[in-house]
């Protein structure tokens, strides 16, 4: 008897994220030509972190390509905190922005709650800000604003299980305020059975083997093992680690997630690759809620993503 070596189905982010990103556009020029509101974001960036600087290029890059007003306001490392919330108010009464986004991380001088909760909730387009944290904990999913790599990955877990995981478990290795807590809402929205594990979490193999639904949010490469993962699971990788690869040459990196791919690959049923999972997600639903909160202000119903 020859084995046979299932593999999983790659969930293909970067193509949910053009979809939506071609519905945002259609929905943006449709706002513009019915209301005269062109959305508006504003992307702010503190220091020189070389991956936030990509990040918010690539974030006023799309949000042009979307037909929205962009601007980034670029500040120095040593920037006060005073001098941050003094924009972040600007911004708050500029009537042409509609999405106010503040790149994390922050220089450690500065305490990135106190510039969270400085924005405006109604131009919290990161969703980080406490009153949509509080609106999508309670299920008051028409006002809040979802963080966009927890709302990039439901879709993406739609995509595989459908709008209802009524009888599934699902299982978020992680509890962070970004990721993990909006995520196991998220999941509860929809109906599924949620775990959230985290680092005291005692037999962590053993619950992840439970989930059908495994979402692997912890920032540690490669972490989730392939005999963590029951058969025919989704597995969504969150994470975004550069590791070295000494073997390529000195100072060579390479991108891998919180799940180790291939071993999970032969267990799954379908599983986020990295890069080119959720990663595309979480900019693609960025210009998502900038345009719902600006279809908000004009008054007007925004399209379902
Ligand atoms: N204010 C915010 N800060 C940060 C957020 C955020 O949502 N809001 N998330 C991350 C960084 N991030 C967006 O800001 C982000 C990370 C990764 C990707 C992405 O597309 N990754 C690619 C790989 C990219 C690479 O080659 O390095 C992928 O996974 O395919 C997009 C956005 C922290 N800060």
């Amino acid at each position: 008897m020859t084995a046979v070596t299932e593999t999983a189905t790659v969930i293909d982010g970067k193509a949910v994220a053009e979809s939506v990103v071609e519905t945002v556009k259609s929905a943006a020029a449709e706002l513009k030509q019915a209301a005269g509101v062109v959305p508006g974001i504003a992307v702010v960036i503190v220091g020189e972190d070389p991956a936030s600087q990509v990040y918010v290029a690539s974030k006023g890059k799309k949000a042009k390509e979307c037909g929205f007003h962009s601007v980034q306001h670029t500040l120095a490392e040593a920037t006060s905190e005073a001098d941050l919330l003094s924009l972040v108010e600007d911004l708050n009464n500029d009537p042409q922005i509609h999405g106010i986004l503040v790149q994390l991380p922050l220089p450690g001088h500065i305490d990135d709650g106190r510039v969270i909760q400085a924005i405006d909730p109604e131009k919290d387009v990161d969703g980080f800000h406490v009153i949509n944290a509080g609106k999508l904990t309670i299920g008051d999913m028409d006002t809040a604003f979802v963080p966009c790599t927890p709302a990039g990955s439901m879709l993406l877990i739609e995509r595989v299980r459908g709008k209802d995981l009524s009888g599934l478990n699902a299982v978020v290795v992680g509890r962070s305020n970004i990721v993990g807590k909006p995520m196991a809402s998220l999941l509860l929205a929809a109906n599924a059975t949620v775990t959230i594990c985290h680092s005291r979490t005692p037999d962590l193999p053993a619950t992840c083997r439970n989930a059908d639904i495994l979402v692997a949010a912890v920032g540690r490469p490669e972490m989730v093992r392939g005999d963590w993962v029951k058969p025919g699971a989704t597995v969504i990788d969150v994470g975004i680690n550069r590791i070295p690869v000494p073997e390529r040459g000195e100072g060579k990196t390479r991108l891998v997630g919180d799940v180790a791919y291939a071993e999970c690959a032969e267990v799954a049923g379908a599983i986020t690759p990295v890069p080119g999972g959720v990663g595309p997600m979480t900019i693609a639903m960025l210009m998502a809620n900038t345009l719902v909160s600006a279809c908000r202000h004009a008054g007007r119903t925004p399209p379902a993503f």
